[in-house]
């Protein structure tokens, strides 16, 4: 028999996965999903920082910009330890149907916050498209607490709770929330980077055995094997999109120190760039947030370091290599004449 034949049309029938080559970015100004002033002011203190054009500046790299997603003030309405849930649904429901729209134009969705609480319009809109999509949040936090289980009452801390289809027993009536579908399932989810974790988060994380990587283990194994774990985990034929949520306080508090609740002992910006590295690596990834930087916490330099931070994640995700690129179609440096002065 001739197997490799059958090999070969196998091989042939499988979606081979390049790296998509053109991305949108939408920007959140939203902080309602958490106490602080200040983490609202990361998309406009990015683009200054020159994010448009140092993504430009990646070999091969087609960027559009969305522009930012406003939220116009809206009615409160009163949900026990939720604070502002009718505006983080407002913003969350436009930011859904724009991340469709970028991914519809074929681009991969880049999406600059605000808070975390807009994880759930992201992956919302993301969902819509890739319904086959895997979630890789990357936080020092797990963001998995219900208005029951949470101390903060901050949604920031709630985001994937209110994504996840096999939470709907653990929620009350949420008044203007009837726009989204819950049709997210929680095993379509890994963790990456945890140190912060409360009690019904961990024990929701083990009773639905979600793949996570806490910083433990990420010690233990290494950032390699650790997402290479999560990825094999959800999705062992390497056939489904990827959505990375990249909390910036994943990252330790001395790289990233611009954040509203840092946790010392995370990951370095080596181990987090090499994560993203990885991801880029399968072809797949198909959405990014970068979340929870607050230009309002820390001096100059903190505030710095900590947008630098963000810029090396979302380069690596898109696909800069730390080796360098040599210019594309060119096969040798520039000539010139040795009996000629220069010109
Ligand atoms: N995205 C974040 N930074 N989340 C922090 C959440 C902290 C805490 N677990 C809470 O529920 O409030
Ligand atoms: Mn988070």
């Amino acid at each position: 028999m001739n197997i490799c034949r059958v090999f070969v049309r196998k091989m042939s029938q499988e979606k081979k996965w390049e790296p998509l080559r053109k991305v949108g970015i939408i920007g959140v100004p939203f902080e309602k999903g958490q106490k602080k002033y200040g983490v609202s002011v990361a998309p406009a203190a990015l683009r200054a920082a020159g994010l448009i054009e140092k993504l430009k500046e990646i070999e091969g790299l087609d960027v559009k910009d969305y522009g930012d997603i406003e939220t116009p003030g809206i009615k409160e309405v009163n949900v026990a330890n939720m604070d502002h849930l009718a505006l983080v649904s407002a913003c969350n429901k436009h930011l859904s149907a724009c991340v469709t729209q970028v991914l519809k134009d074929n681009r991969i969705a880049v999406t600059i916050g605000g808070d975390h609480s807009i994880g759930l319009g992201t992956v919302d809109g993301h969902y819509k498209v890739n319904n086959d999509m895997i979630l890789i949040w990357v936080d020092a936090h797990a963001d998995i607490n219900t208005n029951k289980t949470s101390d903060s009452g901050s949604v920031h801390g709630m985001p994937v709770a209110l994504l996840v289809k096999e939470f709907s027993n653990y929620w009350p009536y949420l008044p203007t929330m009837d726009w989204q579908d819950v049709v997210f399932s929680i095993k379509s989810l890994g963790y990456i980077g945890l140190r912060s974790v409360d009690n019904f988060e961990r024990l929701a994380i083990e009773k639905y055995k979600v793949p996570t990587f806490a910083m433990e283990d990420v010690e233990e194994h290494g950032i390699k094997n650790s997402i290479q774990h999560v990825l094999q985990a959800l999705d062992p034929t390497n056939s489904r999109p990827i959505h990375v949520s990249f909390d910036i306080d994943a990252l330790d508090a001395l790289e990233a120190p611009s954040t509203g609740t840092p946790v010392r002992g995370g990951l370095t910006l080596r181990e987090a760039i090499n994560l993203m590295e990885i991801v880029y690596a399968t072809g797949r990834l198909r959405a990014i947030d970068l979340v929870e930087i607050n230009p309002a916490i820390g001096n100059e330099k903190d505030r710095q370091q900590t947008i630098d931070a963000g810029l090396c994640i979302l380069k690596a995700a898109l696909g800069f290599s730390r080796r360098g690129t040599a210019p594309r179609g060119v096969l040798d440096l520039p000539i010139q004449d040795p009996h000629k002065p220069s010109q």
